[in-house]
Parts: structure tokens; C-alpha cells; sequence
């Protein structure tokens, strides 16, 4: 058996749990987002990794909730929200909305502004879309929103925050050009 097979688990069709889902899905690198929203449903936030752009025509991203967090009722009663992409240095926001933390306490680090929609905003987020909910799609456990963008900035910091393995990794903008 060469290497790669070595290193190659096979998960069997009727072995496919929740548990060998996520160890699998671990293997998805991916962008971590505070999405926060404020309205009629109150103020609420947490960690979002299932992120992603949709379409750019009307310009479209969806974000996946779990209807047990308790986020959830803020963002079921309110019709906008706002994706804050973090950088390398908001591993410790990442934390504080990544559960467990009552949500009044949430924002009482880092700096939050409001702008277009009243949802809020991470004043040096990496990127912020601001949104309003178009479609709500009920999977499993989850909802996907639909979100179609009504504003948005970015700020060129160096580094981005990415989760990958379970863990915390930092990309740099630019890699040094080799050479
Ligand atoms: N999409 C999600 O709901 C999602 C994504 C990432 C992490 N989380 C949660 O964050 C915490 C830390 O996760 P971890 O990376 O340490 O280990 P983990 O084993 O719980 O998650 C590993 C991977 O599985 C996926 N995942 C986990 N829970 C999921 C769910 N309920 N629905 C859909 N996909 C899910 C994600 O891609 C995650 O990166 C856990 O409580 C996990 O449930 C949830
Ligand atoms: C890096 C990372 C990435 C994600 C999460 C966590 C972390 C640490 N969590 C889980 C979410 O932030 C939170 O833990 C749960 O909502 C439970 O929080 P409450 O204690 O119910 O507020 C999460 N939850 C969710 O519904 N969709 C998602 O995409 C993600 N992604």
C-alpha cells in the first residue's frame, strides 16, 4: 500500500454520520465571518464559516444558520443582517460569537458601528456586506439566507483568518513573491 493510500480514509455509504461528516468537512478550509443582525428581533451574532457568494447578478450570498443557536430567533424575526469578514486579528471575535458567550456581552469587544441596514458592523472587518434576506430555505437543522448586498466596504489588511483542521490559520494578502 503506497502513502496516499496509507493516508486516504474511505467513509462507506452507510457509515456516513454526523460525526464522520464534520471530521470530513473539517478538511474544507474556510473564511470566518461574524454575521450580525439588529431589528424587531433584537440584537444578536455568532461565528459563521458556511458562507459563500451565490450570484453576482443580483449581487447574492447565502449564509447557513443552525435553528438551535440562539441567534436564531433574532435572525428569523429580522429581514436584514451583515457578513463581517474577519482578519488575522479577530481570532479572539471569532471566540467571543462562536457560542457559549450571552449575547449582550458579544459586542462589548472589538468596535461595532451601524450603517445602512441598523445591523452590526465590525469597523475593521476585512470586508462587510450588508443585507437584506431575500429567501430562507430550510434544511436539516439549518436555514440558508439568501442575502442579496444593499452595502458594503472592504479594508485591505494584511492577513486573512481562515478555520481549517479545527483550527485557526492566518493567510497573508500578498505571498512574497519568490525569487
Ligand atoms: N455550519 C455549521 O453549523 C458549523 C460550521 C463550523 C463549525 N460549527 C460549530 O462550531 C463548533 C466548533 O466546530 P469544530 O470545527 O471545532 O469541530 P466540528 O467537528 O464540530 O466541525 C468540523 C466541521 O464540520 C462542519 N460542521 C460542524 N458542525 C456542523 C453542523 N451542525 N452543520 C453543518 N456542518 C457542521 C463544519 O464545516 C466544521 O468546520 C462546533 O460546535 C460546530 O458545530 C458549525
Ligand atoms: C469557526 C466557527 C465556524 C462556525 C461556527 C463556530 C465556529 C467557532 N458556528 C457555531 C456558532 O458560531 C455557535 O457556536 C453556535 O451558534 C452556538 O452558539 P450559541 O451558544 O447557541 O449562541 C456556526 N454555526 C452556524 O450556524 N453556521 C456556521 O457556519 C457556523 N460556523
Amino acid at each position: 500500500m503506497n502513502a496516499l493510500q496509507q493516508q486516504t480514509r474511505h467513509t462507506a455509504p452507510q457509515n456516513i454520520s454526523s460525526t464522520a461528516f464534520r471530521d470530513a468537512m473539517s478538511h474544507l478550509a474556510a473564511a470566518v465571518n461574524v454575521v450580525t443582525t439588529d431589528g424587531p428581533g433584537g440584537r444578536a451574532g455568532f461565528t459563521a464559516s458556511a458562507v459563500c457568494s451565490v450570484t453576482d447578478d443580483p449581487p447574492t450570498l447565502l449564509v447557513c444558520i443552525n435553528r438551535s443557536a440562539s441567534a436564531y430567533p433574532a435572525f428569523a424575526d429580522n429581514a436584514t443582517l451583515c457578513v463581517n469578514v474577519l482578519s488575522a486579528a479577530h481570532q479572539e471575535v471569532s471566540n467571543t460569537f462562536g457560542g457559549k458567550t450571552p449575547m449582550a456581552m458579544r459586542f462589548e469587544h472589538a468596535e461595532w458601528t451601524t450603517r445602512e441596514t441598523g445591523a452590526p458592523v465590525l469597523a475593521d472587518a476585512l470586508a462587510h456586506f450588508e443585507c437584506r434576506v431575500s429567501q430562507r430555505l430550510p434544511v436539516g437543522t439549518h436555514e440558508i439566507m439568501l442575502c442579496e448586498i444593499v452595502s458594503m466596504a472592504t479594508h485591505d489588511a494584511p492577513e486573512c483568518l481562515l478555520y481549517f483542521n479545527r483550527q485557526y490559520h492566518q493567510l497573508p494578502r500578498a505571498i512574497a513573491s519568490a525569487g
